[in-house]
């Protein structure tokens, strides 16, 4: 029996987890969540969980008095939820939304657990600081993401030098097919839906606008080590392809499954054995065919950003993501328009490297955490600048 804890258990990647978990062969330690108090406390019932808790100090109460009469412990606050992370398991599968999974990340690593990260800011805003913490601990990091999961399990058995590239397909999102025109007065409605892959808000918006893909190339370059130009995206409709792996000999291995998380939660929950999974099987002769594209710069101006994070390297990756997770707010609460958010992250991106030797080698907590802060700051000025310019 696998030990599990299991971080931001009330939302997509958490749910999805769940169900493979009450199909056996496990047993939850933890887990924590964020406002969904009832589903949380029913979660924590239901599996035997040890603990719970909600990321949300001023929700303690109401956790508590739902799981009043059960054994199970309560806790809350962004401590008590890398406090959880920190507890003896075997595996965390890590399904925090944003830069708050990083902390809890390093806090399982550091504890000498396996991590499987569905949370790829923790890599985005810290990639060196993550890998550098699971190889002083004897931790290890499995990948969630589909497209990282994807290349990790074409990799097995090759030689990680014999690697020429790597090519993560983007299913183009919602506005894929739109008039470009109108894209820019889309709505946080129509921007979070997604053509294939049923998931959280934010990731679902992000995949609009490619910030999702842009994230991605950065976590793709911190996990496997590869330099940006090794590093390709391609719009593919159907989602079937999730990843393709080059190598120096000219051939390609590509890793294809259907729009289902559980492939890959699977993948790292029963890792390193592959065991029988509940999802639909593809059927290729019915998808018919498999169509490629290069993404459109104009379409998504977002994805350029990410080989600048990646060539401007320190902390550019935590400016980068902070920024888009306030202009990703400034969206939803229709401050901005949804073309605003690649133009906001950009001029915070622009204003931070000069003002600050981001460049720095010896990346700490401390200081990720701080240029968090400050391009938060900057990017909500920029949006209040636009706003002004607007009228
Ligand atoms: N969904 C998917 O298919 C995929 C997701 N990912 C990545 O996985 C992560 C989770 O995505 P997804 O499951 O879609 O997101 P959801 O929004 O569905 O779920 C997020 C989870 O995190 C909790 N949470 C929210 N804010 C905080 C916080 N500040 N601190 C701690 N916990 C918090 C939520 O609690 P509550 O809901 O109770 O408030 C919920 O349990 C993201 O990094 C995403 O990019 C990657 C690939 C695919
Ligand atoms: C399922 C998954 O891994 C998501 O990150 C997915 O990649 C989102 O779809 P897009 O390809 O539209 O970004
Ligand atoms: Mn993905």
């Amino acid at each position: 029996m696998k030990r599990v804890t299991l971080l931001g258990s009330t939302g997509s990647i958490g749910e999805s987890a769940l169900d493979l978990i009450g199909r056996g062969g496990f047993r939850v330690e933890a887990v924590t969540g964020g406002r969904n108090l009832a589903r949380l406390a029913e979660q924590a019932v239901e599996t035997g969980a040890a603990l719970a808790v909600t990321c949300f100090s001023e929700c303690y109460e109401e956790l508590a008095a739902r799981l009043e009469g059960t054994d199970v412990e309560v806790a809350a606050g962004p401590d008590a939820v890398a406090q959880a992370a920190g507890r003896p398991a075997d595996l965390v599968l890590n399904g925090i939304v944003g830069a708050a999974g990083l902390q809890p990340s390093l806090a399982a690593l550091t504890a000498g657990s396996t991590l499987a990260l569905a949370n790829k800011e923790s890599l985005v805003c810290a990639g060196p600081l993550v890998m550098a913490t699971a190889a002083r601990h004897g931790g290890r990091v499995l990948p969630v993401d589909s497209e990282h999961s994807a290349v990790f399990q074409a990799l097995v058995g090759e030689d990680i030098g014999a690697v020429e590239r790597v090519v993560i397909t983007a299913s183009g999102g919602a506005f894929r097919d739109w008039p470009l025109e109108e894209i820019a007065r889309a709505t946080p409605e129509q921007a979070a839906t997604h053509p294939n892959w049923d998931m959280g808000q934010r990731i679902t918006i992000d995949s609009a606008s490619m910030f999702n893909k842009a994230l991605e190339v950065i976590e793709a370059h911190e996990f496997f080590g590869l330099a940006p130009e090794q590093i390709e995206v391609l719009v593919h409709p159907q989602s079937a392809v999730h990843a393709l792996v080059g190598f120096v000999d000219g051939a390609m291995m590509a890793h294809l499954g259907a729009p289902d998380m559980r492939h890959a939660i699977g993948y790292a929950l029963n890792w390193p054995e592959r065991a029988a999974l509940p999802v639909d099987r593809l059927d290729l002769a019915a998808l018919g065919r498999l169509d490629f594209a290069t993404p459109d710069p104009a379409r998504y101006p977002a994805l350029g950003l990410a080989w600048e994070v990646m060539r401007a390297g320190g902390l550019m990756g935590a400016v980068f993501n902070a920024a888009k997770e306030a202009a990703l707010d400034g969206f939803l609460d229709r401050r901005i328009g949804f073309a605003d958010m690649a133009r906001i992250v950009e001029r915070v991106m622009g204003r931070m490297a000069s003002q600050t030797g981001l460049n720095n080698d010896m990346m700490s907590l401390d200081n990720v955490l701080q240029a968090d802060q400050m391009a938060r700051q900057l990017a909500r000025e920029a949006m209040a600048e636009a706003k002004e310019a607007t009228g």
